[in-house]
């Protein structure tokens, strides 16, 4: 068993100051006012469009959370807030902190939506903000880029496979799969506005003919085909198991014989108290989105065997479930 927590730890918990002042800086792009430069608050504030006075406050603690360096009146970017926080840096990581800022109110509704089970927000952030989910995905395209070719190598996907990844975002899984398995062809099926993305990474990527794309909503439009394997990567906790189980249906429909259908997701254990960062990405789904949550494996196994698949099982604990057409 877990060691107890200290009361220390119990009031760090509660204490989101310190989160608060970031994901202001970041919208303020205070960072990105310091690049490479060292300048006073005076400066910065005439950058930013800033009250002077109130903003050495920010600056302060942001000093002190070791973002920013300061030496006399001058303040600096730290060597990591100069490399992911300056909006022009190849490796800036803003929107998602962004993204966390937006759904701050969301957040306010946290109380009421536990004492009453109804849900503040009416769709998520792919529909109401597509710019915002556009940014956020490339963000996570490069973080995911590392990731990508080990999660290809775990599924072995060898010879002339036709892949459909179902709202596959920036593309990263299927480009990851494509340079993994060089007969591999893909299509990635998304919103229009989240292809716009897409179309800059593949072709980024130099994949343009083996990876295609088409446009659509995947609960209401054909999704083309037959393929062999249908990859679905941190699409079902957006929406209701009754919908999750509809689309698992649909792509049945649209497997070859003996094809697959992987999920990729964040599932929770069995209790329901595992992974640890699951079990609050589940009551940040619960608050940011209309219908949508955190599953089990044993419900991705539910959606593949109503659906009709020979055989489901867990290929990753808590991430990954493989569903097997079979010859029908
Ligand atoms: C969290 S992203 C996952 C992206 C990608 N599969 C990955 O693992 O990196 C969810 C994706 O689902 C797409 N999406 C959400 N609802 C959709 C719908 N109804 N039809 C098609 N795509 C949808 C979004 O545009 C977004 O690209």
């Amino acid at each position: 068993m877990s060691r107890e927590l200290s009361l220390a730890e119990i009031f760090q918990l509660g204490y989101y100051w310190e989160t608060k002042i970031l994901l202001t800086a970041v919208r303020l792009d205070l960072f990105t006012a310091l690049d490479g430069k060292k300048r006073t608050a005076g400066e910065i504030a005439v950058r930013i469009g800033a009250h002077e006075p109130t903003l050495s406050l920010l600056l302060n603690a942001l000093v002190a959370m070791r973002l920013l360096t300061k030496d006399g009146d001058l303040y600096g970017n730290s060597s990591v807030t100069d490399k992911h926080l300056v909006r022009h840096s190849s490796d800036f990581v803003g929107h998602l902190l962004l993204l966390h800022d937006a759904e701050w109110e969301n957040w306010g509704t946290l109380e009421q939506t536990i004492r009453t089970g109804q849900r503040s927000v009416d769709r998520h952030v792919f529909e109401t903000d597509p710019d915002l989910g556009g940014n956020v995905l490339a963000v996570l395209h490069r973080i995911g880029r590392q990731s990508g070719p080990d999660f290809a190598k775990r599924v072995n996907l060898t010879g002339t496979i036709r892949l459909l990844d179902l709202g596959g975002g920036a593309g990263t899984n299927a480009i990851a799969f494509c340079r993994v398995y060089p007969d591999l062809s893909a299509t990635v099926f998304d919103l229009p506005a989240t292809l716009r993305l897409t179309e800059k990474t593949v072709k980024e990527a130099g994949l343009e003919s083996r990876i295609s794309l088409r446009a659509g909503n995947f609960n209401a439009d054909g999704l083309g085909g037959p393929y062999d394997v249908v990859l679905m990567s941190d699409i079902l906790h957006y929406q209701s198991f009754e919908t999750n189980a509809a689309l698992v249906r649909k792509v049945f429909a649209h497997l070859a014989a003996d094809g697959r259908l992987i999920i990729k997701d964040r599932f929770l254990n069995e209790t329901g108290t595992g992974p640890a960062w699951t079990t609050a990405f589940a009551v940040h789904i619960l608050i940011n989105t209309q219908q949508g949550g955190c599953y089990k494996v044993t419900d991705a196994i539910e959606w593949m065997t109503r659906a009709g698949f020979v055989s489901a099982v867990e290929l990753e604990p808590t991430a990954v479930v493989l569903g097997t057409k079979g010859h029908g």
